[in-house]
C-alpha cells in the first residue's frame, strides 16, 4: 500500500508549483482514509531519467514505456506544455519508477538536475512534402536551450537525441556541451534506432522470418540517402536479389516519408518511434548498469569515417560509448550509398557546428 502512494507524495512535496495543490488533496484523501498515518516512501536504487518533450506524440508513449522500464527508479517528465495532466496519468501506474512532472522553462533545471540519462523528442514533426531539415530552423533552438540546461544541471548525462535533423541537432548538441566545457563524446547519442527496427521488419518479411530474429546493421546518419542499410551484413547471414536489394535500401531509407505521407499532416513515426527510443534507452541503461556485450547503432562523434559524426555499430557500457565498432567490409552498392550519405551528411553537420557559432 505504501508503495502506491511513492509516487505521488514524491511529486506532491519535490515538484512545481502547480502540481502542489492537486497532490496535496490527493494525499489528504488518502490520509483520512488511512487514518492520517501514511509515510511518504522514497525512490528505490535505480537509474535517474528525464525525458524533454514528454507531452508530445513520441514522449507520451515513450514515458510510459519509460515507467515501465525496472532500471528506472526516478522519471521527471518535462515540456512547455500539458505536462500536469501527462504525469499525473503516468504517475498511477503501479511500476517502480516515481515520476515527476515539470511545467515550462523555469522549471528545466529542477527537471535535469541528477539525471542520469536525458532522451530528447522535443520539436515539431513533419509534415507531407517536408524534409527533415525543414525542421532545422525551430529544432536547432530548441535542442540548442535543453542542452544548455544539461551542460548546467547533468553535465555526467547519457545524452539520447530524438529530435530532426538529427544529422544536424547531435553536432549542435555537442557544440553547445563544448562552448560550456562539458563535452564527453562518450555520452551523446543521436537515435537511429527505428531506422533498425524498419530495416528488420521488412527484412524479416521479405525473408519469411521473425523480426525479432533478425538484425541489419543500419550506418551513416538518419534522413534519405544517408540512411544505409547493410544488407550484406544482415545477421542471420542470407542474400537478397538485385530486386529486393532495390526495394529494401528505398523502403528502409522512405520509411519515415511513408509514415508522414499515411498521417496526412497528423505528424511522423511516434508509436513505433516511441518503442525505438524506449529500446535504445533501456540498451544506454543496460550499459550504465554495468551489463556486458550491449550492440546498438548510434549516430555518434565518430572516426569511422573521415566526417565528424557517423552513426555506426557501438558498445555501450558504464560510460557510455565503450567503443565504435568499424564498419565491417562493404560491397560495391554499398560503398556507393556511402559516398552520397557522406556528402549529404558533411552539409548537414556543418549546417549545426554554424548554427551555434554564428
Ligand atoms: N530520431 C528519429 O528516428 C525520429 C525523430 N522524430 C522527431 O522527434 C521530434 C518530436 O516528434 P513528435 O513527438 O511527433 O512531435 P510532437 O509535436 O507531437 O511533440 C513534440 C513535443 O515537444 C514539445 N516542445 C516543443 N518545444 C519544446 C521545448 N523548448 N522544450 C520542451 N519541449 C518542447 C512540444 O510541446 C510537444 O509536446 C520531431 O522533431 C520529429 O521529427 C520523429 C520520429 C523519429
Ligand atoms: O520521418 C520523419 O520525419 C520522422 C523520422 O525521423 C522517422 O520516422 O524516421
Amino acid at each position: 500500500m505504501d508503495g502506491e502512494l511513492s509516487g505521488a507524495s514524491e511529486v506532491w512535496w519535490v515538484s512545481s508549483q502547480g502540481f502542489i495543490p492537486m497532490f496535496r488533496t490527493q494525499m489528504e484523501e488518502v490520509s483520512i482514509l488511512r487514518g492520517s498515518n501514511c509515510r511518504a516512501k522514497g525512490a528505490a536504487p535505480g537509474l535517474k531519467v528525464a525525458v524533454l518533450g514528454a507531452s508530445g506524440g513520441i514522449g507520451q508513449p515513450l514515458s510510459l514505456l519509460m515507467k515501465m522500464n525496472p532500471l528506472v527508479s526516478v522519471l521527471h517528465l518535462y515540456d512547455v506544455v500539458n505536462t500536469p495532466g501527462v504525469t499525473a496519468d503516468i504517475s498511477h501506474m503501479n511500476t517502480g519508477a516515481v515520476v515527476r512532472g515539470f511545467l515550462g522553462q523555469p522549471q528545466l533545471e529542477n527537471a535535469l538536475t541528477g539525471m542520469d540519462l536525458v532522451i530528447i523528442p522535443a520539436g515539431i514533426p513533419r509534415k507531407p512534402g517536408m524534409t527533415r531539415d525543414d525542421l532545422f530552423n525551430i529544432n536547432a533552438g530548441i535542442v540548442r536551450t535543453l542542452c544548455e540546461g544539461i551542460a548546467k544541471c547533468c553535465p555526467n548525462a547519457i545524452v539520447n537525441v530524438i529530435s530532426n535533423p538529427v544529422n544536424s541537432t547531435v553536432p549542435i548538441a555537442a557544440e553547445v556541451f563544448k562552448k560550456a566545457g562539458t563535452y564527453n563524446p562518450k555520452r551523446l547519442l543521436g537515435v537511429t534506432t527505428l531506422d533498425v527496427v524498419r530495416a528488420n521488419t521488412f527484412v524479416g518479411e521479405v525473408l519469411g522470418l521473425d523480426p525479432r530474429d533478425v538484425n541489419v546493421p543500419v550506418v551513416g546518419g538518419h534522413a534519405g540517402v544517408t540512411i544505409l542499410p547493410l544488407l550484406s551484413q544482415v545477421n542471420p547471414p542470407c542474400s537478397f536479389t538485385p530486386e529486393e536489394i532495390s526495394y529494401l535500401t528505398s523502403r528502409i531509407q522512405n520509411g519515415g516519408t511513408e509514415v508522414v505521407e499515411a498521417k496526412a499532416g497528423a505528424g511522423s513515426a511516434t508509436l513505433s518511434m516511441a518503442y525505438a527510443a524506449a529500446k535504445f534507452a533501456d540498451a544506454c541503461l543496460r550499459g550504465l548498469h554495468g551489463d556486458a556485450g550491449i550492440v546498438e547503432c548510434s549516430y555518434v562523434d565518430s572516426q569511422v569515417t573521415e566526417l565528424p559524426f557517423f552513426a555506426s555499430k557501438v558498445l555501450l557500457g558504464r560510460s557510455g560509448i565503450e567503443e565504435i565498432l568499424p564498419l565491417g567490409p562493404l560491397n560495391e552498392f554499398e560503398r556507393a550509398g556511402l559516398e552520397k550519405a557522406k556528402k549529404e551528411l558533411s552539409e548537414s553537420i556543418q549546417k549545426g557546428v554554424s548554427f551555434v557559432n554564428k
